[in-house]
């Protein structure tokens, strides 16, 4: 493990930007940029002024092991402990901001927290830069890097991932039977899909494509882990969290009258109605021990986006003092819209029949503060970019009445996003 024992001491300044920052992906160099947009707020950063990422857990690993998140925080409290920070602009993403994955299972790799040398961050008409350094005084190098227009993507070879759609649906098939029998109530099962390009791929080109199509989902990019997420794993400012549960899925309709039909046919489906309600169950119960009130809608509300609709549940807690924005992503994760009920069960039913590693798709992506705050989406409608590879996932939720070939029509559906970020333009 690469968590240092002494962590760096750094110099963290804040300072606003009178002029704004607009287009804040433009400002992001090539390489490796890490971004976090949901409308016209943001916060993009690069260069590595401190790092962690762990070593996988073994296996054999209990598929709930909190291990990485603990460590995580530790590491993080260390190097917030040593820094020296001047922050002139005083919000949530001001002064000291990490950005984080971490895997779905414990015994992937792939967690990875960052500090980043340089950092840009709007939130409604107020924008700030925020430059971390060894020394006091002293400008990054990287702030003076010179920002080229993101490159197209170019032609794309695609590959089946570990199962062909056909295999994956006799998975499902074998899973409602499992369910059926009592096994476990839930399980979300996903499949993976390889894109091939002819050079690196550049994610500044997905980034700008995801937000303008998605700007009301959270567009994501830590250590290779890019994507458009419409699920908010949590928001803490302050001691308020709030979290935005999302299970049961139709597609978009060609016409309102089609989309309409959908809209209805999805609130008052009874298998997507128990689907969405044990995630909220999930989620319910695993924030309850933290929270001195929560407050949990009875009945979903509906999602639209572009190429889905969704059942939703938007959930606000007060939290008990002391409960760090990652002891609550460590608490909540995974939530049954992407592991299942019972979690460990349906964890080791992931694990046993997708036939591939999850790495961070499904796992909790975003950032947190020196103050505490902190936003964390599930990272959904995602792939794993690698030089000229993208790996992209979707998953659906199975339950006693799933239908192996519409759960093939939705994951379709959701990775319709990163597709046709990598495709258009
Ligand atoms: C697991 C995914 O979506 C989850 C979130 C919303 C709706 C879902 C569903 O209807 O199955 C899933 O629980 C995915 O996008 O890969």
């Amino acid at each position: 493990m690469n968590a240092a024992v002494c962590p760096p001491k750094l110099f963290v300044r804040t300072v606003p930007l009178r002029g704004g920052a607009d287009s804040l992906v433009r400002r992001l160099p090539a390489g490796a940029p890490l971004a976090w947009l949901t409308g016209d707020d943001g916060l993009v950063g690069w260069g590595r002024a401190a790092h962690w990422s762990p070593d996988a857990e073994p296996a054999g690993t209990e598929p709930t092991d909190t291990t990485r998140f603990t460590e995580a925080a530790r590491w993080l409290n260390g190097v917030l402990e040593r820094a020296v920070v001047e922050d002139e602009v005083g919000l949530p993403g001001t002064g000291a901001v990490a950005f984080g994955t971490f895997t779905f299972a414990p015994t992937s790799t792939g967690s990875t927290m960052v500090v980043p040398r340089v950092l840009l961050g709007r939130r409604g008409d107020r924008a700030w830069l925020t430059t971390v350094t060894d020394e006091p005084g002293v400008h990054p190098g990287e702030l003076l890097y010179p920002a080229p227009a993101p490159r197209p993507v170019g032609p794309l070879s695609w590959d089946t991932g570990e199962l062909t759609a056909r295999e994956w649906g006799g998975v499902v098939a074998d899973t409602v039977a499992r369910i059926r029998a009592g096994e476990l109530d839930k399980a979300v099962l996903a499949r993976d899909l390889v894109a091939r390009a002819e050079g690196p791929i550049d994610v500044r080109t997905l980034l700008e494509r995801l937000h303008a199509r998605y700007p009301q989902c959270f567009t994501f990019s830590v250590a290779g882990m890019v994507g458009a997420t419409p699920e908010l794993l949590l928001r803490r400012e302050g001691e308020e969290l709030s979290s935005l549960v999302l299970a049961g899925t139709r597609p978009r309709g060609a016409d309102t009258e089609e989309d309409e039909r959908l809209a209805e046919e999805l609130m008052s489906s009874a298998k997507d109605v128990e689907e969405h309600g044990l995630a909220v169950d999930s989620l319910r119960d695993a924030l309850a021990p933290l929270a001195e009130e929560l407050a949990v809608p009875a009945w979903p509300h509906l999602l639209r986006l572009a190429n889905v609709q969704h059942l939703a549940t938007r959930a606000h807690a007060r939290l008990r003092p002391g409960v760090s924005a990652l002891d609550a992503v460590a608490a909540l994760h995974p939530t049954a819209a992407v592991g299942g009920t019972p979690t460990a069960t349906a964890m080791r039913l992931i694990d046993e029949v997708e036939g591939m590693d999850r790495g961070g798709y499904a796992g909790p992506v975003g950032w947190v503060d020196g103050a505490g705050n902190a936003e964390w989406g599930i990272a959904l409608r995602s792939a794993h970019v690698d030089g000229a590879t993208a790996r992209l996932f979707a998953g659906c939720g199975i339950v006693a009445g799933s239908e192996p070939e519409s759960e093939i029509a939705e994951t379709e559906s959701k990775f319709r996003p990163v597709r046709e970020a990598l495709t258009d333009g």
